[in-house]
């Protein structure tokens, strides 16, 4: 299933046409305190209480305040006595603030860990599930950059939103009825302050979010070249072409544009930021003109006034506080909006969960008209191939560079689904099968296996990473291949971490490395074993020994093996020969040379390869040149290659 469209103009177009309501920021608050709930309830029990705790001490302390003021203002001589209690009460009050506020802090630290941990699960999850067609979009990766970078760490940013946003309230609320019981024209004028706030931040969470997705190729660009100059595979060629240099200039360019971008946004942010706060400061400036306005004429006396004035400030910071908190809540929505759509592409891969459990063994695999296309090409990978396997058959694949020899093991692998044709064992479309079910059937060495960062025994073993993996079942696997010699050779033996990474690690040369991957696919004991050039890093004595133990070590077990050694090609059962994406010949060796086809010129060109320039003449010749030689040759063999 093609990925879906993530054009970064149709997410902006999106996110604006998300409107503020009411019933949205209802949607936001419930979707992530459930996560935080199901991520720590503890920490968020323990939070919501302390909140309360606060919000009711600030309340406490206005009123505390008044009393200290109606105290010290009494008629005749200062009862010193009397301001004692709020005294002792104020510090209490604002000793207790401020130890809420440093438990707050840790605890909202351990919940967010808690919360980001179970986004990276869902993220992970989908990463490693969605359709490998998405693997080939730079649109995915780009969305997967930013869910990366940005949308993980959002529901627990609206986690945090919702709870100061629940102590501004409940704050807010205890210091309005106090600032209602001096003069309800006062609350009104206190609260209004917070409108010209609500105004501008709206426009902020739009610039921060469309920013973000600006940006979201050139960070991932950014985060390439790092790799680049950083990467252990990289260290070698970058050092031997030289390439540091013009790397870090690229790197440099790329960061100084990020770095104009990044003053530009942050101008008009902090200019938005500046209109909000001063229209605030406008409209606190005149409630408290107002309130000289109401003493002047005797309308509050003078320890109400005190109160007051301090409650419109704490009112101020809560009315802001809310803001900003609904704003976080906004703005990390539209985040959260990307998050889901990147989770909802793993959603057809739980679809699929669905089908039957693909059969343990089969008698034919049949491929009947199969057609494929990788994402964005022009030009089919597959045109309409048909071909057979049969239950125990050793069948070698063979063709020029691009005609599709991976191509059609991914589709077997079950990794890819043709987007016409069929691929059935024993009359039964594999796209019947649980996609899971069928990958467990087939066994895949690819041309770039992966080089874990494990021991020798568990490279072996995550060839099978459901079954416990007995010492003698991952030797006998490394025996078939030649790595158990490689392995038993190490300082730990099978125990030796494959690694340079991590202290105590050694690293292994190409070919050896190859034994173990091949070791880890024969580990995996499946009906159907495919073997992308499994001797392509092999020296010629183990490549022998490889092929003339192969039917032994596959026990009855179907293989295809594609390759461009025709020494070893010629061994297979049957011999099928793909060109420009269609199966052109199939037969066994002799018959195959006896026809004097496709397979016949490639077998030929390679027994008479040598420096001396015969090959150049022989593919200028296959190519339909003149038989020159030099660079005449040199040309109509590469265009050849690349058609
Ligand atoms: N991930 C991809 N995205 C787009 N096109 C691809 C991708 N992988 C391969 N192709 C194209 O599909 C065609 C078949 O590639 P494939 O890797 O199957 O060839 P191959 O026969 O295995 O080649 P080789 O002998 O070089 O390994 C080629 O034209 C190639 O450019």
């Amino acid at each position: 299933m093609p990925p879906a469209p993530l054009d970064p103009v149709a997410l902006r177009v999106a996110a604006r046409s998300q409107t503020k309501s009411l019933g949205r920021l209802a949607f936001l608050i419930r979707s992530s305190v459930s996560l935080a709930w199901s991520a720590g309830p503890r920490p968020l029990t323990a939070l919501v209480l302390l909140q309360v705790v606060s919000a009711v001490a600030l309340g406490l302390q206005v009123v505390a305040v008044q009393r200290l003021l109606s105290a010290v203002l009494a008629p005749g001589d200062a009862d010193l006595a009397a301001t004692a209690g709020p005294v002792i009460v104020l510090a209490g009050l604002t000793a207790l603030g401020a130890v809420t506020g440093a438990v707050q802090t840790q605890l909202l630290r351990v919940l967010g860990e808690m919360v980001v941990r179970t986004m990276w699960t869902r993220v992970l999850r989908v990463a490693t599930g969605v359709d490998l067609r998405h693997f080939e979009s730079p649109e995915f990766y780009d969305h997967l950059s930013r869910v990366q970078g940005n949308a993980v760490a959002r529901p627990y940013q609206v986690t945090q939103g919702v709870l100061s946003a629940a102590g501004a309230v409940v704050a807010g609320l205890g210091l309005a009825v106090a600032l209602a019981s001096f003069s309800p024209a006062l609350l009104a004028l206190a609260l209004l302050g917070g409108i010209p706030l609500l105004l501008t931040s709206r426009r902020e969470s739009r610039l921060e979010f469309d920013f973000s997705v600006a940006q979201a190729t050139a960070i991932r660009r950014r985060a390439y070249l790092v790799l680049l100059q950083t990467g252990r595979d990289e260290a070698k060629e970058v050092r031997a072409f030289g390439l540091g240099t013009w790397l870090s200039a690229e790197f440099e360019a790329l960061y100084e544009h990020y770095l104009g971008d990044l003053r530009r946004h942050a101008v008009r942010r902090g200019l938005l930021s500046l209109v909000g706060q001063l229209g605030a400061a406008i409209v606190l400036g005149g409630t408290l003109f107002f309130l000289v306005w109401l003493i002047s004429r005797g309308a509050i006396d003078v320890p109400d006034a005190g109160a007051a004035v301090l409650a419109i400030r704490m009112l101020a910071t809560q009315v802001q506080s809310l803001l900003r908190s609904v704003q976080l809540i906004f703005e990390s929505g539209l985040f959260l909006d990307d998050l889901d759509s990147f989770l909802e592409l793993g959603m057809p891969a739980l679809e699929q969960s669905h089908g039957s459990d693909a059969p343990a063994s089969f008698d034919t695999i049949r491929v009947d008209d199969v057609h494929f296309s990788y994402p964005g090409a022009s030009v089919e990978a597959l045109r309409g191939v048909d071909l057979e396997l049969r239950a125990g058959e050793i069948v070698a694949l063979v063709g020029e560079n691009g005609s599709g020899k991976s191509t059609l093991a991914k589709l077997l692998a079950g990794l890819y689904q043709p987007d016409g044709g069929r691929i059935s064992w024993d009359d039964t479309d594999i796209s019947r099968f649980h996609p899971a079910s069928l990958r467990e059937q087939v066994s895949v060495t690819f041309q770039d296996f992966v080089r874990y960062a494990l021991s020798g025994t568990d490279n072996i073993a995550v060839g099978r990473i459901d079954r416990p993996a007995t010492p003698a079942q991952v030797r006998a696997a490394a025996r078939a291949t030649g790595a158990e010699g490689v392995l038993d050779a190490l300082p730990h033996g099978f125990d030796t971490l494959l690694s340079r990474l991590f202290a105590g690690g050694i690293d292994l040369s190409g070919g050896e490395w190859q034994r173990v991957a091949l070791a880890r696919s024969f580990f995996r004991d499946a009906p159907l074993v495919i073997l992308d050039e499994p001797s392509a890093s092999l020296d010629p004595r183990a490549e022998h020994a490889l092929f003339a133990t192969l039917r032994d070590v596959l026990a009855g077990r179907t293989a295809l093996f594609i390759s461009h050694r025709y020494a070893t090609v010629r061994g297979a059962d049957r011999i099928i020969v793909l060109d420009a994406g269609a199966v052109v010949e199939e037969g066994t060796h002799d018959e195959l040379i006896e026809a004097g086809g496709h397979y016949a010129d490639l077998y030929r060109l390679q027994s008479h390869t040598d420096i001396a320039g015969a090959p150049l003449a022989a593919v200028a010749a296959t190519a339909g040149g003149a038989g020159q030689v030099g660079r005449t040759g040199v040309a109509a063999a590469s265009h050849r290659s690349s058609s």
